[in-house]
């Protein structure tokens, strides 16, 4: 049985213009795919092409137009306590993601106030566990976000997402603000965590070299459809698609 399922999911957003006016944008056509455990699925696309409407829809910061998304065979309802510890989200950029006015270790005991019954002698172990799991250290918990560097706040976004022991990761454009090398020692980080707890991976990015280093399958979406989808070797090796060549030539990945 996968460990997520994904069935007709889709987004339409409603928009008014003047008064009696409506515009309608299918931001996600009714898409469905499945994610095994230990496995990474990249979903690719350039601008505007419905990419971080998907991964917004799995941890249900947005509210889906149709469809089921299942961890294991139960269906995940929105916001409940299951969806929130399963399915946790890393964002582009964790200097706009972590509150500036909150020390690392009160924002990482947060999720665990809301979503465990640990005292707080435990939520202070796992905060310290945590961010030495993450590459930092303990005294990072007394630290404010603006006290820490880029690769650091990378790391405690990683930790808040970590922290509750969740089965799928989806990291929206997560590496995309990092150095070259910075970026490697998180995917590095990230693809160790995943072969020690068989997490499974949902990676959005225009970054082709990234998804070709990380994922298993890809699915290729242009204005809200997937265009092409397939193993990533095949696809990178053969791809189809105008949309899927036009990213890989721009990126010197094929055809050079
Ligand atoms: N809250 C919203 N209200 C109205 N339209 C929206 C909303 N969020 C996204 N859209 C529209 O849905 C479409 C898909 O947007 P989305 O952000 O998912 O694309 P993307 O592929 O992630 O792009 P980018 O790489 O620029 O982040 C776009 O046309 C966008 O304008």
């Amino acid at each position: 049985m996968p460990l997520l399922e994904v069935t007709d999911l889709s987004k339409t957003f409603v928009n008014r213009r003047g008064l009696f006016k409506r515009e309608t944008i299918e931001a996600v056509a009714p898409l469905s795919f499945s994610l095994e455990a230990g496995q990474t699925l990249a979903i690719c696309g350039e601008t505007g092409s419905g990419k971080t409407t998907v991964a917004k829809l799995l941890v249900g910061a947005e509210v889906p137009t149709t469809g089921v998304v299942k961890l294991g065979d139960e269906p995940l309802a929105l916001h409940s306590a299951e969806s929130c510890r399963s399915i946790r989200m890393i964002f582009q950029d964790p200097s706009t993601s972590l509150n500036p006015r909150v020390t690392v270790g009160r924002q990482l005991e947060e999720p665990l106030k809301l979503n465990t019954t640990l005292t707080a002698a435990q939520r202070q172990a796992k905060i310290e566990a945590t961010l030495v799991r993450v590459g930092l250290l303990a005294e990072h918990a007394d630290y404010y976000p603006h006290m820490i560097s880029g690769g650091q706040k990378q790391r405690v976004a990683l930790a808040r997402a970590l922290i509750l022991g969740p089965k799928v990761l989806v990291c929206d454009e997560a590496l995309a603000a990092l150095d070259v090398s910075l970026r490697g020692q998180i995917l590095n980080f990230l693809l160790d965590e995943q072969r020690k707890q068989q997490l499974g991976y949902v990676f959005v990015s225009h970054n082709m070299g990234i998804v070709q280093h990380i994922s298993d399958y890809v699915l290729i979406m242009h204005h809200g459809q997937v265009v092409e989808r397939g193993p990533t070797k095949e696809v990178f090796s053969n791809p189809q698609h105008e949309v899927t060549k036009r990213m890989l030539m721009a990126q010197n990945l094929w055809g050079n």
